[in-house]
């Protein structure tokens, strides 16, 4: 596990939430209320080292110099479909970011992500993308959403996936080493289905009551 390139995000209500969602008897409704309140506090960690300048401004009272947020702009990009349980969130903490959307499926023999979709902002090159997606199973999935992504122009990304698998870890590690991965649990292991041990089942199928 030491050999892994991640970061853990350990904050109680976040395990709190996270250890709700896992449980088999949580419904829809509640599964997909839980990943948005999670994403949301997901964010205003991951966004904590984002730089800031102060500007000058004037309040009721008198002028003073105060901060705001400074840098590149930011893109978040769902990969379809249970990255959208995510979204949410997290453009309720940015609400500027624009969005753009990548589909993408794995096959349920091979394991091998397929793409179906992609849309992005026409100025991806020059925004932090964040790319969000509940589940970092086989790593097949987000490790081409990145390769695509790339393709497409960025240059800056974060990937941020609920819950992570060793083998996932190591496969986004190392074709993407310039890719920071947040997660709010390393998980055990794969079993022989390719399903994140203990996991918390299919995230997409949980979002969107198609079980
Ligand atoms: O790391 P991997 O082994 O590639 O597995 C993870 C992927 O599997 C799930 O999507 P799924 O294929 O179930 O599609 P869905 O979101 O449409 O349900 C999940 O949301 C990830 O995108
Ligand atoms: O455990 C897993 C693995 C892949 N996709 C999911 O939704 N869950
Ligand atoms: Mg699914």
């Amino acid at each position: 596990m030491s050999d892994l390139k991640i970061n853990v995000i350990n904050h109680p209500l976040i395990q709190h939430k996270l250890t709700l969602m896992r449980k088999e008897t949580t419904g829809t409704k509640d599964f997909r209320e839980l990943l948005e309140e999670i994403s949301m506090l997901m964010a205003y960690e991951i966004t904590r080292d984002f730089p800031l300048k102060e500007i000058e401004i004037k309040t009721p009272v008198t002028t003073c110099k105060s901060k705001v947020l400074t840098g590149k702009k930011v893109g978040v990009v769902p990969i379809l479909r249970a990255g959208l349980g995510m979204l949410n969130g997290v453009v309720n903490m940015i609400p500027a970011a624009r969005v753009g959307h990548v589909g993408m499926y794995r096959d349920p023999e091979t394991l091998k992500p397929v793409e179906y979709y992609c849309k992005l902002p026409s100025d991806v090159s020059e925004r932090t993308l964040i790319v969000v997606d509940p589940m970092l199973a086989t790593g097949g999935s987000s490790a081409a959403a990145l390769s695509l992504l790339k393709a497409k122009g960025a240059k800056s990304i974060i990937l941020m996936c609920l819950v992570v698998a060793p083998e996932g870890v190591r496969v986004v590690n190392e074709e993407h080493p310039d890719v920071p991965i947040y997660t709010a649990s390393v998980d055990e292991c794969l079993n022989e289905h390719g399903y994140i041990v203990p996991g918390l089942g299919d995230a997409g199928d949980r979002i969107f009551g198609t079980l």
